[in-house]
C-alpha cells in the first residue's frame, strides 16, 4: 500500500466544521484512510496555511465548449444554441472535441475540481481528455432528434445507449456513463417511450437538460396539457438515479414529484443568469429534500469552469429568487458543490471521511482576500475563487502540485485549444 498524507493544513469535515488535522490516502484504492490525527504517509502533500476540502463536483457541464468560451455572448438560450452554437459545434471533429475537453479538463484541476458530469458528442475522445487528466467523470452523448428523420433519431439515441454501455468502467474505473437526452423540447416522446426502458435495462441513470426558460416550458405545456416534468415522469423518466440540469422553472408540484421521486437537480446559476433563463427556486428544492448539486454547463454560457463561481452565485442569487438573506447559506452552497453534487452523480465523494474517495483539494488560505479567517465556511461561498486552489487530488493521485499541473501539459493543451478553436471558426464561417 502506498499512502499520501496531506499534512499542516485545516480540514472542512462533513458537517461543515473545520478542525486542524491531517488526511491519510491510500493510493492503490484511492480511498481516504482516516481523517484527523492520522499516521505517517509514505509521501507528503504539505497544507500548511491552507484548507483541506472535498474535490468541488460540476455536476453539469459540456468539458469541450471550452473552446467556444467567447464565441457567442448575450443571447438567449434558443437563438444563442440555434444562430450560434449549434452550427460550430456542427463542424467539429473528434481531435476538437478532444483538445476543448482537454482545455476544460485543465481549467477543472486548475480550479479544484475533481469530478464531473459531461454531456457532449464524440464521448470517447471526452473520455479519453478525463482519463489523460486524471478527473472522475459520468458522461453521456447528448442525444437530440429536432430537425432528424426517424432513421437518424432513432441512431443518435442507438449512439446515446452505447455510450453508455461502453464507456461504463473506462480510465481504471473513474469513468461511469448516463443515459443522455439533450431536453424535453429536442427529443420526441415515443422515441422516449422506446429508449428509456432501454436504459433502464442497462442500468444507467439518465440526465437531461430540463425546465430550463419559460420559451421551453410555455409550448411543451400548451402541446400536452402538462407541466415538462409530469410529462417526463409519463415517458419513464425521473427516477432516485436520474438528475436533471437546470429545474430553473419548476412549480410546487415539479419540485414534490423531484422529492418523492428521488431525482436530483443539478442548478446552473451563472448560465441561467447569463442566458437570462430565469431563477430557480433553490432553497424550495433544499427545503423539499430534493438532491440539489451544482454545475457551470458549458463555458459558452458561464463563461468559466470554476466551481467556486457557482457557490457564490448559487448564495446570491438563492437568496434573491427566496426574497430571504438567510436562504441558500454558505453551509449550504458549500454542500451543493461537494457532497450534495457527488450524490447527484452517484459518486461516493464530496465528504472527507474513511472510506469515501479521495478526491480533495488544498485552498491557499494565505491571502489578503481571505483575512481574516472568522469563517472559512463563509470564505468558500463568499471569497474565493479556483485561483486560490494550491493542489488537487483525485483517486488518490496528485493532479495538481503547487499549481503545476502533473497530468496535463499546460502549454500544449493550451496552444492545441487556441488553434483548433479557430479553425472550427473558419470552417464554420
Ligand atoms: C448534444 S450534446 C449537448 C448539447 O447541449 C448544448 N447546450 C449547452 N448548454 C446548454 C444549455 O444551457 N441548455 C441546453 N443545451 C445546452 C450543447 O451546445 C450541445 O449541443
Ligand atoms: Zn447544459
Amino acid at each position: 500500500m502506498t499512502t499520501l498524507e496531506i499534512t499542516g493544513g485545516q480540514v472542512l469535515e462533513p458537517d461543515m466544521t473545520v478542525e486542524h488535522g491531517d488526511v491519510l490516502v491510500d493510493q492503490d484504492t484511492g480511498e481516504i484512510l482516516a481523517v484527523g490525527d492520522v499516521p505517517a504517509g509514505d509521501e507528503t502533500l504539505d497544507a500548511t496555511d491552507g484548507l483541506v476540502m472535498p474535490g468541488l463536483v460540476n455536476a453539469h457541464t459540456h468539458l469541450a465548449m471550452a473552446l467556444l468560451r467567447g464565441y457567442a455572448d448575450d443571447k438567449p438560450l434558443d437563438s444563442w444554441l440555434r444562430e450560434d452554437v449549434w452550427p460550430i459545434e456542427g463542424v467539429l471533429e473528434p481531435d476538437d472535441v478532444r483538445a476543448g475537453a482537454a482545455l476544460g479538463a485543465l481549467e477543472s484541476i486548475e480550479a479544484g475540481t475533481t469530478a464531473l458530469c459531461d454531456m457532449y458528442f464524440d464521448v470517447p475522445a471526452v473520455v479519453d481528455a478525463v482519463e489523460q487528466a486524471g478527473l472522475r467523470a459520468r458522461v453521456g452523448h447528448g442525444v437530440v432528434t429536432v430537425g432528424k428523420d426517424r432513421d437518424e433519431a432513432s441512431a443518435d439515441f442507438e449512439e446515446g445507449l452505447t455510450v453508455a454501455r461502453e464507456q461504463a468502467g473506462a480510465a481504471d474505473g473513474r469513468v461511469s456513463t448516463a443515459f443522455m437526452p439533450h431536453s424535453l423540447t429536442t427529443v420526441d416522446g415515443a422515441e422516449l417511450d422506446e429508449f428509456v426502458p432501454k436504459a433502464r435495462n442497462a442500468d444507467v441513470p439518465i440526465h437531461i437538460h430540463a425546465n430550463e426558460t419559460r420559451d421551453e416550458v410555455t409550448p411543451l405545456v400548451d402541446e400536452h396539457g402538462e407541466r415538462p416534468l409530469e410529462y417526463a415522469a409519463g415517458h419513464g423518466l425521473l427516477s432516485p438515479t436520474d438528475f436533471i440540469a437546470h429545474g430553473t422553472h419548476l412549480d410546487a408540484a415539479e419540485i414534490e414529484l423531484l422529492a418523492e421521486t428521488g431525482t436530483g437537480v443539478v442548478h446552473c446559476p451563472a448560465s441561467n443568469m447569463k442566458l437570462a433563463s430565469g431563477i430557480a427556486p433553490v432553497q424550495e428544492l433544499l427545503d423539499a429534500d430534493v438532491t440539489v448539486g451544482l454545475g457551470t454547463d458549458g463555458a459558452a454560457s458561464n463563461n468559466d469552469l470554476d466551481v467556486f463561481g457557482e457557490l457564490r452565485d448559487a448564495a446570491m442569487v438563492g437568496k434573491l429568487a427566496a426574497d430571504d438573506a438567510s436562504a441558500v447559506d454558505a453551509a449550504a452552497a458549500v454542500e451543493m458543490a461537494t457532497a450534495g453534487s457527488a450524490d447527484v452523480l452517484g459518486f461516493d465523494s464530496g465528504r472527507l471521511a474513511e472510506g469515501k474517495k479521495a478526491d480533495i483539494a488544498v485552498l491557499d488560505l494565505d491571502s489578503a482576500h481571505l483575512t481574516p479567517q472568522h469563517d472559512l465556511v463563509s470564505h468558500l461561498a463568499y471569497a474565493a475563487s479556483g485561483a486560490d486552489v494550491r493542489h488537487t487530488v483525485c483517486d488518490g493521485d496528485v493532479l495538481m502540485r503547487d499549481r503545476e499541473v502533473l497530468t496535463l501539459d499546460a502549454e500544449q493543451v493550451r496552444e492545441e485549444a487556441e488553434s483548433r478553436a479557430t479553425a472550427a471558426v473558419e470552417r464554420a464561417r
